[in-house]
């Protein structure tokens, strides 16, 4: 039986709203997802007996039962028992280069990758929306991780409606390696913070997620405007996330002040901070120039772009 060396992009938000409060604990979101040319490599080999296995080379990430990628293969596992007797185990190796803890989806396209391999290496033949559905069990960027690209997200981030893609759109992208934040705090701490404005009827919370469809951004985006996409950044995370962490906000307004930054935003629940920048050359000097002002090898840099896929087998 063959093994599979999958490709796992990362995510960053270029619109990201939080509607309201749902019944079952989750905020109601609108949110732009889109992906970067920044990934890992998840490489999926048949095991010999019924185990699950995961090997990381970096060591802030879990190898048990608590790795996003195993919780996948678990999930597979379960609802394929057949297919599991069958072909044996599962050894997946993570090459993680996406930061960890960074609001960019690295988990979440790990597990993404594991359901695409598994269905691969069991020829399930299991559509897209079967496998955003199982994606949608372990995490709410799942979904979107699966078939990438860029896309409305509305319901907890799981409801997607493809948009016209995005290529080569020059991102700068930091992050302090030490710094992590966690997505229930950051979700906690906005429902205690600004929690009184919102709504609560869940009609009228789908109804004003999906307003989403119609607004600037998507515009700019069916336009393929860079300039006006990135004028409209938004992400209502930052109000919590940036008071909080002081190096993120600096981050922040460093990358605004740079020639040739059309826009600057936190990604998701942060910490890494993006800028869209004119050009490759302008996102090189851009990089360069944070690196000047921030010495610290603490903090990693990333030059990348957006790309129009996600899950993709490596060539
Ligand atoms: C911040 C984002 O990354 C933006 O894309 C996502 O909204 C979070 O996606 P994720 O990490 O896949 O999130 P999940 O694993 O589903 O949820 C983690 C935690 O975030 C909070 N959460 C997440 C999504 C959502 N719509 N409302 C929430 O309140 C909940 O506290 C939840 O327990
Ligand atoms: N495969 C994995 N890759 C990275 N972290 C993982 C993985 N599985 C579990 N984790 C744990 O999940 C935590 C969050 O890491 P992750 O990189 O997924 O965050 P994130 O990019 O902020 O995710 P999101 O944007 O979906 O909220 C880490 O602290 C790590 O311990």
């Amino acid at each position: 039986m063959r093994s599979y060396s999958l490709i796992a992009p990362a995510k960053i938000n270029l619109y990201l709203e939080i509607i309201g409060d749902r019944s079952d604990g989750y905020h109601e979101l609108a949110m732009i997802l889109q992906s970067i040319d920044l990934a890992d490599q998840i490489d999926i080999h048949p095991a010999s007996t019924e185990t699950i296995r995961v090997h990381c080379n970096h060591p802030q990430v879990p190898t048990d039962n608590s790795n996003l990628a195993y919780r996948a293969a678990a999930l597979m596992a379960t609802k394929f028992a057949d297919a599991f007797r069958n072909f044996g185990g599962i050894d997946i190796t993570i090459k993680k280069r996406i930061p960890v803890a960074a609001g960019l989806a690295g988990g979440s396209t790990n597990a993404a990758a594991v359901l695409v391999g598994i269905d691969l290496l069991w020829n399930l033949g299991l559509t897209f929306a079967e496998l955003e559905e199982l994606g949608a069990t372990l995490g709410s960027d799942v979904p979107f991780c699966i078939s990438g690209g860029t896309a409305i997200a509305t319901g907890r981030g799981e409801q997607l409606s493809p948009l016209p893609s995005l290529d080569h759109i020059h991102i700068v992208l930091a992050k302090y390696r030490s710094l992590e934040v966690s997505t229930p705090w950051a979700y906690n701490t906005y429902r205690q913070e600004f929690g009184g404005t919102y709504i609560r009827d869940t009609a009228n919370l789908a109804d004003r997620a999906n307003a989403v469809h119609s607004g600037e951004i998507v515009k700019a985006i069916v336009n393929k405007n860079t300039v006006e996409i990135a004028q409209k950044l938004h992400n209502d995370l930052e109000k919590v996330v940036l008071p909080a962490y002081p190096q993120v906000l600096h981050l922040r307004e460093l990358f605004a002040t740079q020639p040739g930054v059309l826009g600057t935003m936190m990604s998701g629940s942060g910490p890494s901070v993006f800028a869209i920048v004119e050009s490759a050359e302008q996102a090189e000097i851009v990089k360069l120039k944070i690196r000047e002002a921030i010495p610290d090898q603490d903090l990693e840099l990333f030059v990348t772009r957006t790309i129009t896929h996600g899950i993709k087998i490596a060539p």
